[in-house]
């Protein structure tokens, strides 16, 4: 049995004590937690190293996050710059490097509550598009925040149909420059992070002309702020597009050129190029050009996606076991609601998936290096498989993970609904992944290109004189399906041959194989219909997955609260007041609430409410 392992994350108010609720639950763990949060790390090193950087960032108070929930769209975006600005000292400081091992636990560590995070994107679209030459000259440029980049491609009439982007780049042989339009409404830029109010820099994807001949979509740098005075260039007209559902940090912006003229060499030239007299040149396929949106389909993953759906089972696990509610036996106190078994199926399956996905995202990164790798080599065979690949995980992934931290949000109840809780803003946060880098219908359709059993079905319809788009269209709504099945069924074996290779000690093989189990279940459990008609599930066979996906809810319920104290996220990353590392949930809220700006005293007594009561007064 594990220690008690007290947590040093347990901070937060003078509250302290561990609400004795949530410590018997600490007390019966069958695995020790701290060897699964190094299995989730890849080491015991890494753990180290990522607590040092979660100490460094919470104990600095430019990142804190405490009055996150009171703040304006203008105040988070200003605490937001300063972060950002403040990391590059911190940086600096702490001796930490892009290439050093501390990088990527800070985005984790600051909660992505920063500005720049399209600057990232920027400088990606650089690497891996650019030639040698543009990576010399611009990524130092951009590593030193000598300018501050943003990814604009999106158009106010085209975000999925990217052979439909309006926005033009003409090359002017004379001068030797690409002259840039976006030439109606409709081809204005919205929607770029960082654009707003922060981006010097973006770059832009245009259609390509060339003595009158369209290329197609390809990426330009393109300035737009004066690096001076941050005063727009000429024939940039820039600005944000205001309030949003998440991502108040993030000045989302708009983009309109009127003949914006830059040098041939700011158009991002490893596969393509425009040669001085004009002639174009291609390496390998026209789409390498989409190479970033396929490289961030598969990063966003482990930030933006399972970080918020683990912190999310981490809130509404702790709250479940804190909060009582109702008789489960007469005579008996109230129950913990997690003794539900319709509580249990509601948080645990999520569990799982969090457990499935963070083993399949290794996978997905190990395949897409290997890509990357080819591809930096000029071979480009793997390229349709990873975009395959990295579209359908994407959206199966997102909208398992968005749906999950919705479910964990209604598990808490009346709570799970105050922005005190931490989970409104997981999930408005968590649900724009289902639609940036590609919506999730676009990109499962672009997988199920891959899929037999529905081109069966198309070429019927082809061959019985359906016209192929209309007998595509006509097969939409199974090739989505079939591409969905298809990501869950490689995770859910990714999981299963993952399971098989973790060690026996420390009981980490065996309730993983529990996890394993259920999120197989939960998958057959919620598509029942599928499956039976297949034929690939009997009726009584639907009884015995029934039967045991209920019964393993029982036994991993056990375990619940150690198996997201392993994912060792701080009361600071959580910042919640029912998911606190000491389970003090109501003292929590009440000490939360008082902090709010609307337990001040209103203009509106004075206003209104006053003459309202005392005119009625008078009255009666
Ligand atoms: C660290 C960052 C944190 C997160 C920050 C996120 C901020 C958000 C940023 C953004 O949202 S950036 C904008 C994202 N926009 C999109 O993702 C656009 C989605 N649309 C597309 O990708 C494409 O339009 C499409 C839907 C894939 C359709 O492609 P296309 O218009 O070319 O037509 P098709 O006939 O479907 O495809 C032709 C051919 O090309 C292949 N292909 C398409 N895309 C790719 C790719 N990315 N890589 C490789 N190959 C691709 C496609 O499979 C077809 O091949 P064949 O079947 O003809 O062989
Ligand atoms: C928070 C956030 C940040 C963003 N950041 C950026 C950024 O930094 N840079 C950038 O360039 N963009 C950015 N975007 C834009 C984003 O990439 C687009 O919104 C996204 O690609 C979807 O395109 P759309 O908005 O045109 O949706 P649409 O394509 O108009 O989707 C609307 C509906 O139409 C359906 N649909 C469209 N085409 C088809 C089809 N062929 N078959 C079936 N159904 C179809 C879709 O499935 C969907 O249901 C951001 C968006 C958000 C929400």
């Amino acid at each position: 049995m594990a220690l008690l392992e007290t947590s040093k994350y347990s901070q937060g108010s003078v509250l302290g004590s561990v609400n004795p609720d949530l410590a018997s639950e600490r007390q019966t763990a069958s695995f020790s937690v701290e060897k699964l949060t190094a299995l989730l790390d890849g080491g015991v090193e890494q753990t180290r190293i990522r607590r040092a950087v979660v100490d460094a960032i919470e104990s600095d108070p430019v990142f804190s996050r405490e009055n996150q929930y009171f703040q304006t769209q203008n105040e988070r975006y200003e605490a937001a710059v300063k972060k950002a600005v403040h990391l590059q000292k911190k940086m600096h400081e702490m001796g930490w490097t892009e290439n050093g091992p501390e990088y990527k636990y800070i985005y984790r560590a600051l909660s992505g509550d920063v500005a720049f995070l399209l600057h990232r994107v920027f400088m990606r679209s650089i690497s891996m598009l650019g030639s040698d030459k543009q990576i010399a000259k611009w990524i130092p440029l951009a590593t030193q925040h000598k300018l501050i980049g943003s990814y604009a491609q999106t158009e106010l009439g085209h975000g999925t149909y990217l052979q439909g982007l309006e926005t033009t780049a003409v090359f002017d042989t004379a001068t030797q420059e690409f002259i840039l339009n976006t030439p109606k409404i409709s081809a204005m830029k919205w929607w770029p992070g960082d654009m707003g109010r922060s981006a010097t820099h973006t770059v832009v994807f245009a259609q390509l002309y060339v003595h009158g001949k369209c290329y197609g979509i390809h990426p330009f740098i393109v300035q737009i702020r004066s690096l001076q005075d941050h005063s727009l260039c000429p024939g940039v007209t820039a600005g944000d597009i205001g309030p949003k559902m998440n991502f108040e940090h993030i000045d989302n912006g708009y983009l309109l050129l009127k003949n914006v003229r830059i040098p041939r060499e700011n158009m991002l030239s490893k596969f393509c190029e425009v040669r001085p007299d004009g002639t174009y040149v291609r390496q390998g396929s026209q789409k390498i050009n989409y190479f970033t949106m396929t490289s961030v389909r598969i990063s966003l993953i482990a930030d933006e996606v399972l970080t918020p759906l683990m912190k999310a089972c981490t809130i509404a696990i702790r709250y479940s076991v804190v909060r009582r509610q109702s008789k489960l036996k007469p005579g008996e106190q109230e129950a913990k609601i997690l003794d539900y078994q319709t509580q249990q199926e509601k948080v645990l399956p999520q569990l799982a998936a969090a457990y499935a996905f963070h083993f399949t995202n290794d996978y997905l990164q190990e395949l897409f290096n290997r890509g990357y790798r080819e591809i930096q080599r000029k071979n480009f065979d793997m390229l349709p498989e990873l975009h395959a690949l990295s579209s359908g995980f994407k959206a199966m992934i997102t909208q398992h993970c968005t749906a999950g931290v919705e479910i964990c949000l209604r598990a808490c109840g009346g709570h799970g609904y105050s922005l005190l809780s931490g989970l409104p803003s997981l999930y408005t946060k968590i649900l724009a992944s289902c639609i940036y880098e590609g919506e999730n219908t676009i990109l499962l359709l672009q997988t199920a290109r891959l899929i037999s059993s529905t081109a069966a079905k198309l070429q019927d319809l082809i061959q019985s004189g359906v016209k192929k788009h209309d007998a595509w269209n006509q097969c939409t709504v199974q090739l989505v399906q079939a591409a969905k099945a298809h990501c869950h069924y490689i995770a859910v074996k990714n999981f299963a041959e993952t399971v098989e290779k973790l060690e026996t000690k420390a009981g980490i093989q065996k309730i993983m194989k529990h996890l394993c189990d259920l999120f197989a279940l939960h998958g057959i459990f919620s598509n029942t219909g599928a499956f039976l008609h297949d034929g690939y599930t009997s009726a009584a066979q639907m009884d015995m997955v029934t039967a045991s996906y209920l019964d393993l809810l029982a036994v991993i319920r056990k375990d619940a609260v150690p198996l997201v104290d392993a994912f060792d996220f701080t009361d600071k990353s959580l910042n919640s007041a029912l998911g606190s590392y000491d389970g003090q949930a109501y003292q929590r809220l009440y000490e939360w609430a008082q902090k709010s700006p609307t337990n001040q005293m209103s203009p509106a007594y004075e206003r209104y409410l006053k003459p309202l009561l005392h005119n009625t007064l008078s009255k009666l």
